[in-house]
């Protein structure tokens, strides 16, 4: 029998509610997730590291091609660790400044391409959801199912003021709506791989949604897409 090696794709801009929906779908279905925004964001905080431009291509793409980076899975809390040479950066990836860092590096077209083969190497015959800007559209191309998940630029500001400033972090709604802005410009207007949903994608506006109706939603998708026999009934394990 021939393997099962499905794949979501859920992409979107900053603060849709990728992340969150992504996972709740592996927790569910038991399946592994692609970060694909975190190896951008790794690739950033090396380069920082390493003392590389952001438009240094030239440094870049051997970065990016030989980028010391792990993803640990607990198998217990399901929770990843991302170690990037030898040290924990679970958390510093996770700041506004490392993303508006990675949005940069991600314009680079030949960086995009060094990273390909990494981000597809993560299908698995588990079932993998990917999340990130170009999953439906080039990374996998051929995923059973696409989603495009927005919301409106302050309503996901408002969504990342909550998250921030529960942490702790001194941050304001203005600023985070101009980060947010500036962020979608560049990655919705790059030359390679901009944000765009994929033709077959089905798009979900999240503006008015909480995380639990946007799962459900998303959930009444999958159901939906294997009634249809798009999505093999075995490969949705429960
Ligand atoms: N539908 C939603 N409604 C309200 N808040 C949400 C929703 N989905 C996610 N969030 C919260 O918004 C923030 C950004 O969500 P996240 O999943 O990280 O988005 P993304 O991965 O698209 O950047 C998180 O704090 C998350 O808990
Ligand atoms: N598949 C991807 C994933 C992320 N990127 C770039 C563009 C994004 O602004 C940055 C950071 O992505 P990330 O998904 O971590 O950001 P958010 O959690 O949505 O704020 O990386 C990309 O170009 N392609």
């Amino acid at each position: 029998m021939q393997a099962c090696m499905p794949v979501i794709t859920v992409d979107g801009p900053s603060g849709s509610g990728k992340g969150t929906v992504c996972r709740l779908l592996a927790e569910k279905l038991n399946w592994d997730v692609l970060d694909s925004g975190a190896i951008y964001r790794v690739l950033a905080l090396a380069a920082l590291h390493h003392q590389i431009a952001f438009d240094n291509e030239a440094d870049l793409v051997p970065l990016a091609a030989n980028l010391d980076v792990q993803f640990l899975v607990d198998s217990n809390t399901k929770k990843t660790r991302i170690i990037l040479e030898g040290e924990d950066v679970s958390n510093t990836i996770r700041n506004e400044e490392v993303g508006a860092a990675a949005s940069k590096i991600a314009a680079l077209p030949r960086v995009r391409e060094a990273l390909l083969r990494r981000q597809r190497a993560f299908r698995s015959e588990h079932g993998l959801i990917a999340d990130g800007r170009d999953m439906g559209t080039v990374v996998f191309p051929d995923a059973e199912i696409k989603i495009y998940l927005t919301a409106s630029a302050e309503e996901r500001a408002r969504r990342r003021f909550l998250e921030l400033n529960g942490k702790g972090l001194d941050v304001t709604l203005n600023g985070l709506l101009e980060d947010i802005k500036a962020r979608d410009d560049r990655d919705m207007n790059r030359s390679v791989a901009p944000l765009v949903p994929a033709e077959d994608a089905i798009v979900l506006d999240t503006t008015e949604l909480d995380a639990g109706q946007v799962f459900t939603q998303v959930m009444a998708l999958l159901e939906d897409a294997v009634f249809t026999g798009k999505l093999p009934k075995g490969c949705v394990r429960k």
